[in-house]
């Protein structure tokens, strides 16, 4: 099995790196990319970590070589957000950054399965849809953005709130990964009841959870650790898929179209990406109502993805 982590030198990149130097199963091959200086060092540092996972270093003008024969390819590569900015001010620079990387997947590695995590998710999924398309090597089956931060987030936030054991929690988080376009059902969470007004504010909670992280971090940037731990999570989710087990997780993901062109919602994977497109089921009034005002946002967002590509 291949990693390839593109923009594994930045916050996200190294804790990525680190979990997946220890959790990827023993034989595979960890392929660090940035255009930071720093990345061949990255590479060295952790190879003396003693797993059975290899890791080697990429510099800028490789890119191909950190691609070549990888099986999964996860893109943390991008500008985060300071304080007072919104994800969506992100867009004029990652998708410039992402447009290239993705022009590197569909010539090196067309069959990865790739996991965008460069923000705003909601507008550079699409993007790399794009690009594929254009390059004639795009499969929606192989295509995530990743919202798992989102998930693990809501299993923390529910569980502290109920004091309940965390393992135990299993929270469905959909729409797409920014402001109100994240929607978790709690009407869902089982063995848990909540009152309207919990519903309400554990809500907004987990919508701005990613702002409460960057207010915190004072103008040092965005949530790196939990989505470091909640990107190796979602990895292992493709690398077990891969390897023939069945699994579902969360991801941002072009599927039926019933709410909009990409929406986030459970998937089954499997050796080719997504074997299925699960439905979310009945939505709470909270629910349904939240998700009727978002999908206007949501298509907007998606919108701006694919005319970066057409203009
Ligand atoms: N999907 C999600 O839930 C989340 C997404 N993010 C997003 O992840 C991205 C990265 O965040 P951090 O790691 O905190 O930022 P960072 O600034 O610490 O690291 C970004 C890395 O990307 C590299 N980079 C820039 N251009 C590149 C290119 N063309 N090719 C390869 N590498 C390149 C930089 O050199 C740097 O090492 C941001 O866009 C952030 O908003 C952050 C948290 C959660
Ligand atoms: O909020 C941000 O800019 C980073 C992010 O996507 C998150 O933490 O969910």
């Amino acid at each position: 099995m291949k990693v390839a982590v593109l923009g594994a030198a930045g916050g996200i990149g190294q804790a990525l790196s680190l979990l997946l130097k220890t959790q990827l199963p023993a034989g595979s091959e960890l392929s660090l990319y940035d255009v930071a200086p720093v990345v061949p060092g990255v590479a060295v540092d952790l190879s003396h970590i003693p797993t059975d996972v290899k890791v080697a270093g990429f510099g800028r003008d490789d890119l191909s070589g950190a691609l070549t024969g990888a099986d999964i390819v996860l893109i943390p590569a991008g500008m985060p957000r300071k304080p007072g900015m919104d994800r969506a001010d992100l867009f004029a620079v990652n998708a410039g950054i992402i447009k290239v990387l993705a022009e590197g997947i569909a010539a090196n590695c067309p069959k990865a399965l790739v996991g965008v995590i460069t923000n705003p998710v909601n507008g550079t999924v699409p993007i790399v849809a794009e690009v594929f398309k254009k390059a004639g090597t795009y499969d929606a089956a192989r295509l995530f953005g990743v919202t798992t931060l989102d998930v693990i987030r809501s299993e923390a936030f529910v569980a502290e709130l109920k004091g309940l054991d965390v393992a135990t929690v299993k929270v469905a988080v959909i729409g797409g990964h920014s402001g109100t376009t994240i929607l978790p059902l709690l009407s869902q969470v089982e063995g848990v009841t909540f009152t309207d007004e919990e519903v309400a504010t554990l809500t907004s909670r987990i919508q701005n959870a990613g702002t409460e992280v960057v207010e915190a971090k004072a103008g040092g940037g965005s949530a790196t650790l939990s989505m470091g731990a909640a990107a190796a999570r979602f990895c292992l989710s493709l690398v077990k898929g891969l390897q023939g087990e069945d699994v579902v997780d969360y991801a941002y993901v072009e599927g039926k179209g019933d709410d909009a062109l990409f929406f986030a919602q459970q998937v089954r994977l499997g050796v080719n990406g997504v074997s299925e497109v699960l439905s979310y089921g009945e939505l709470s009034a909270f629910e349904q109502k939240a998700k009727d005002a978002m999908l206007a946002t949501l298509k907007q967002d998606i919108k701006e993805g694919v005319d970066f590509m057409a203009s």
